[in-house]
Formats: structure tokens, C-alpha cells, sequence
């Protein structure tokens, strides 16, 4: 599908809000550890979570501890690593593990291998590995050779292509399922589901918002199932901004036509 029409206005009492950090609520930088939302950004996010009843959660690659830190005072809901973590509306945990000592010994390998590309590095995040190319893209095609090797022989993992990046993450993991486990849990439950993001990890969120006759946001360039579209950062920042004054001007009006009856 073609992304199209303009966003429809959004009623967050009856919305399951779901937002992607790198590339949707954050530019992309160099590095991973460079990266920041503005401000103004999580303050919003914040009152959108009110408003919605705390029916927003971040849906990311990275580990839900780096989603708190990137996205503080906020701290809800979160889907981290894909989908392999995931904190519910209760505040409890629900983790894939791999199998024996997998991951260390995959860790092993992966640093020695990439050790031979220059600019290029792993990133860790327990359970998956991000190959990170941005700063050697003329390596991109042995980084893929190498992690296409790494899951031919650990069939336990899978590989998520990204932006300047090929991850290895558990098989069955995805942005998809971790938004349909939250669809099932109050306060997101019968709810609208919206999701925004702006990668290829992003389009299986899409498929399922789709499939929950929601509202699929896509940021920037690239083949999507999503329904809609925004152009980057700046614009799902713009709409953000814009979404959270509405709701404030909403509770003012309603405040005042309650004052009015007294
Ligand atoms: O699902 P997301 O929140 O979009 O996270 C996807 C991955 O984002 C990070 O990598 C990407 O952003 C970096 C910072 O801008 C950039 O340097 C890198 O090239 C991108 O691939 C993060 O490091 C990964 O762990 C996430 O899975």
C-alpha cells in the first residue's frame, strides 16, 4: 500500500499509542550512545501518556534500560530488543532467553570477526547483536556474509536488516507480537492502535496495527505497508507537539464548561 491522505485526528481516551525511538522520535547519529530526544519531545510523550490513560508504550530495537534513560521522566509500557523484552502496564518483565551459553559465545566470535572492519562494531544487547556499518559502508556486504554465516549456525536467531545495521535477534521476535501482547492487556486493550516508526524492523508493527484496523504512521522513504506517512523526524515531532496541545486545549474547554455549570 501507497502511504496516503493526511493522519486522521487522534482521541488518545480511545487510542493504544505506540512510537519507535531511532529514526521516528530521535535523528539518526553516528553512533547509538550519540542519540537524543528533545526535551520538549518527552514532555509531550508524557502528557500524551496521560491523556491516553497510559496507553502509550516505546516500541524499539533497543534494550528497554536505554529506552528509560533516552526517554526520561517517561517511563511505562516499553518493548525493547524487537520485541524480546517487553515491561507490561504492571510494571513486569516478560523476556526471551536463548538457549545454554549461546549468546556468550556468539559475542565472542562477533567482536573477533568484526575486528577486520574498520569503523564498524557490535552492540550488545543480551539476547540480540546489532552489526553496526554506518562508519564503514564499504563493509556493508561481508558484515551481511558474516551474520548470514553466524545464524546458519545458531538456527535460534534471526536477522533484522536496518539502517546501516543487520541484527541478530531470536527467531519469533518481533515489533509485531510485542504490540499484539500489549493489545491484550488493559489500559491498551479495545483500544484504536497507532503506530509510528521508520525502518524495516518497523513494518511487522505496522502489519498488526493494520490488522487491528489502526492507524500505521511511516517516517520518511521506503517501501511500507504502513497507511500513512511522515516526511522525518521533524514532522513526527511537529505532529507530537501539535497532538499534545489539542489534548491540552480539550482539558482546558473541558475544564471551563464545568466551571460554567457550578
Ligand atoms: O527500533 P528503533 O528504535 O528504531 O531502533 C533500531 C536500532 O537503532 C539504533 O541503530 C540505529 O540508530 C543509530 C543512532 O542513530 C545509528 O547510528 C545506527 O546506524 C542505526 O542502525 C540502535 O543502535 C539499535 O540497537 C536499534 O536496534
Amino acid at each position: 500500500m501507497t502511504p496516503s491522505d493526511s493522519i486522521p485526528p487522534i482521541v488518545l481516551a480511545e487510542t493504544a499509542c505506540f512510537f519507535d525511538v531511532d529514526g521516528t522520535l530521535a535523528g539518526i547519529e553516528t553512533r547509538p550512545e550519540w542519540v537524543t530526544i528533545p526535551g520538549d519531545i518527552k514532555q509531550a510523550l508524557c502528557d500524551l501518556s496521560a491523556a491516553a490513560g497510559g496507553a502509550l508504550a516505546l516500541v524499539s530495537g533497543r534494550p528497554v534500560a536505554e529506552l528509560d534513560s533516552l526517554s526520561a521522566p517517561l517511563r511505562g509500557p516499553a518493548a525493547g530488543v524487537h520485541g524480546a523484552e517487553r515491561r507490561d502496564a504492571r510494571g513486569a518483565f516478560h523476556r526471551v532467553a536463548l538457549s545454554g551459553t549461546i549468546a556468550t559465545a556468539l559475542a565472542r566470535e562477533l567482536k573477533q570477526a568484526i575486528a577486520a572492519f574498520d569503523g564498524c562494531h557490535v552492540e550488545e544487547k543480551g539476547v540480540a547483536f546489532a552489526l553496526h556499518y554506518r562508519q564503514g559502508e564499504h563493509y556493508r556486504d561481508r558484515i551481511l556474509a558474516l551474520a548470514q554465516d553466524m545464524v546458519t549456525r545458531y538456527p535460534e536467531l534471526v536477522l533484522q536488516p536496518g539502517k546501516c545495521v543487520v541484527e541478530l535477534k531470536p527467531a519469533g521476535v518481533d515489533k509485531g507480537a510485542a504490540i499484539a501482547a500489549f493489545m491484550q492487556e488493559p489500559p491498551f486493550v479495545g483500544r484504536t492502535p497507532l503506530f509510528i516508526g521508520d525502518d524495516l524492523t518497523d513494518e511487522a508493527g505496522f502489519k498488526q496495527v493494520n490488522a487491528l484496523q489502526g492507524i500505521s504512521i511511516k517516517v520518511g522513504p521506503g517501501t511500507t505497508v504502513a497507511r500513512y506517512h511522515l516526511d522525518d523526524v521533524s514532522q513526527v515531532h511537529r505532529w507530537i507537539l501539535t497532538l499534545a496541545k489539542q489534548q491540552e486545549n480539550h482539558f482546558i474547554k473541558t475544564k471551563n464548561s464545568v466551571g460554567e455549570g457550578l
